[in-house]
């Protein structure tokens, strides 16, 4: 993990908290494991109240969570800030009419959906994830909500994998990231 200048003292303790697994899913792969910073209640709730402090007041309506560690860190920051909270699901899991998108991942192929009718023209949304490699993923989330007339205000990640170069995916979306994994 690298250590930027000027970073919030409670980043530290964040990256310290994040499990990195040499070849998983598939060999080559660093897997940036979430859940052993979920096992240490102040570093969750550190991350949580980072993102909530960007966020407050800047009269965003919606968090859209992507599935499945986006539906962790989303619903608190949703709540925090006063928005709703839309899940941008995995196939076939929606019950309800969906609009999808296909997208490319660091490991395989997959597709987002979202329910017609839970986000309206002119909302102001955050995409939140907990991690962005080569950016596909978040380009489908906000693909989704742009074609039903939001506005992406930011996406949001605990993790970005900056030699994946996902940022450039994003068509000069702003990115907030709390850590990077060179
Ligand atoms: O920037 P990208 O290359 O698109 O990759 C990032 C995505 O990959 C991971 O999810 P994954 O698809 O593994 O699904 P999961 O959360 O359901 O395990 C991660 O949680 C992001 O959603
Ligand atoms: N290296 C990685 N670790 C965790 N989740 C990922 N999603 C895509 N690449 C990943």
């Amino acid at each position: 993990m690298s250590v930027l200048k000027n970073e919030d003292p409670r980043i530290h303790g964040i990256k310290t908290k994040i499990r990195v697994v040499p070849n998983f899913p598939k060999p080559g792969i660093m897997f940036q494991d979430i859940t052993t910073l979920l096992l240490d209640p102040k570093s969750f709730k550190d991350t949580i109240d980072l993102f909530v402090e960007r966020y407050k007041g800047k009269n965003i309506s919606v968090v859209a969570g992507i599935e499945a560690r986006g539906f962790i860190f989303g619903p608190p920051i949703a709540l925090a800030i006063g928005a709703k909270f839309v899940p941008l699901r995995k196939p076939k899991k929606l019950p309800g009419d969906v609009i999808f998108e296909e997208y490319t991942l660091e490991y395989g192929r997959d597709r987002l959906e979202m329910h017609v009718g839970a986000v309206q023209l002119g909302e102001r949304a955050l995409v939140v994830d907990d991690l962005i490699a080569t950016g596909g993923t978040l380009c489908a989330a906000m693909n989704l909500l742009e074609r039903v007339g939001a506005e992406v205000v930011e996406c949001a990640c605990l993790i970005e994998l900056p030699d994946l170069q996902g940022r450039e995916r994003l068509n000069g979306k702003p990115l907030y990231v709390l850590v990077e994994y060179q």
